[in-house]
């Protein structure tokens, strides 16, 4: 039986699988493809709630007597953007110059197709690991996050199943494998602000309020000043506007309404509360000032409203699991990994409360960008450095 052993072949067949959030796309059952000749039991479990789509997810078990190692990922990826602009097809895993393009290539297909790789050459030269692996896969990581990670640890909590670690494989070297370990993150939380203005035309402005002069204060509000200048632990708090729409189609009308989309990244001089307070304050402050609306005696009327859930700044600093991961990494490419919480959330902040978690995957570089790629040398120095941290893990002992 052919054993799963080349991690360009695995992230070639979960790339050809358009698996967009929330569709799954025949990722998992690539999946189950890969894992089932290694041995491993399987679940797919559905997860549903009222508002969000329903979610596909996986959760593989290989069982063995020894301590359970658990690799948390997710299959599902972002949307292609402008597909026209990719110089190779984002489904298709071509290669070009030692490179495989593709959505999801870095984020996070290639790190799950790595650590089957791992298990597989594992399994090939020692039968498999002294102890238990299992993979607890989600389709809902870049959405909304509430039918995935989350209800799946639940679900097999519920079952009885036990981790003594866990290492979820995004994609957190900044340059080169081996730079960074991750081991926190920021918050992050998300809302819009839609100012309602009066329609009118644009050559009798007097008769008319427009929104999108009251937004501009509301937006300069929300960039300035700075949150913070971080600390120990974190990245400042930053704020970036990622959508203005007014949605009007002439070029000489005053719109009726305009709305700013915006997400924050915030670290632990904040909590999900007074991120808020911080916010409606600088709006409040702002719909009364003048610079951009001279001749009007009411302040902007804004709307600002909260979108999905928060996430919440978390650390999950474990230096046992960092030590032997660390060392792992440096038996490989020969440097001792950053120790970081920059960048974006993760699904550890939902497995830090079942046991010990830390983040490692290949080069981010090209996440959620148009032709995201991977070095299929970087393929293979994950799959050698997940290969050797299985046997750190299992064959030394949890200490
Ligand atoms: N929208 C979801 C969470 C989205 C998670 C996403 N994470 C990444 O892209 C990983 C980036 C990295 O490794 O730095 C994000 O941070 O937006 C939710 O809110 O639950
Ligand atoms: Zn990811
Ligand atoms: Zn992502």
């Amino acid at each position: 039986m052919t054993l799963p052993t080349d991690p360009a072949a695995n992230l070639a067949a979960l790339i050809r699988c358009p698996s967009v959030t929330p569709a799954e796309g025949g990722a998992l059952v690539a999946l189950e493809a890969m894992l089932k000749p290694l041995g491993f039991s399987i679940e797919r479990p559905v997860f549903s709630e009222d508002g969000t789509p329903d979610i596909e997810n996986l959760y593989a078990r290989r069982s063995g007597n020894g301590p359970h190692l658990m690799f948390a990922g997710h299959t599902d990826v972002v949307p292609v953007g402008d597909e026209a602009a990719w110089t190779h097809p984002p489904f298709a895993a071509e290669i070009a110059n030692g490179e495989m393009y593709g959505r999801g290539a870095v984020d996070m297909k290639g790190g799950i197709a790595c650590f089957i790789a791992a298990v597989a050459r594992h399994v090939a030269k020692n039968g498999g690991p002294k102890g238990s692996v299992s993979l607890l896969i989600t389709g809902d990581e870049e959405g909304p996050a509430i039918n995935g990670t989350t209800k799946l640890l639940d679900w097999a909590a519920a079952k009885g199943e036990k981790w003594d670690a866990s290492i979820v494989g995004e994609p957190t070297n900044p340059d080169a494998l081996g730079d960074m370990i991750k081991i926190g993150r920021r918050g992050s939380m998300s809302g819009s602000v839609t100012v309602n203005g009066r329609q009118g035309h644009a050559a009798y402005p007097q008769l008319a309020d427009n929104p999108v002069r009251g937004l501009m204060s509301l937006v300069d509000a929300l960039l300035h000043p700075v949150f913070d200048e971080g600390t120990k632990d974190f990245q400042p708090t930053n704020l970036e506007v990622t959508s203005i729409d007014v949605g009007n189609p002439a070029t000489n009308v005053i719109p009726a309404k305009a709305t700013a989309i915006f997400n924050i990244r915030f670290n632990d001089t904040w909590d999900a509360e007074s991120v808020q307070a911080e916010i409606h304050n600088r709006l409040d402050q702002a719909a009364g000032r003048k610079k951009y609306r001279p001749d009007k005696k009411t302040p902007v009327d804004y709307e600002l409203v909260w979108r999905d859930r928060p996430s919440h700044v978390f650390l999950t600093r474990d230096d046992k699991l960092i030590d032997k991961l660390s060392g792992s990494v440096k038996a490989v490419v020969g440097k001792t990994p950053a120790l970081s919480t920059s960048g974006g959330t993760s699904d550890a902040r939902f497995i830090k409360d079942y046991c010990p978690v830390v983040e490692f995957g290949l080069v981010g570089k090209t996440m959620h960008m148009v032709d995201e790629r991977v070095a299929l040398a970087d393929l293979e120095t994950l799959t050698q450095i997940y290969e050797r941290f299985i046997e750190d893990w299992f064959g030394q002992g949890l200490s």
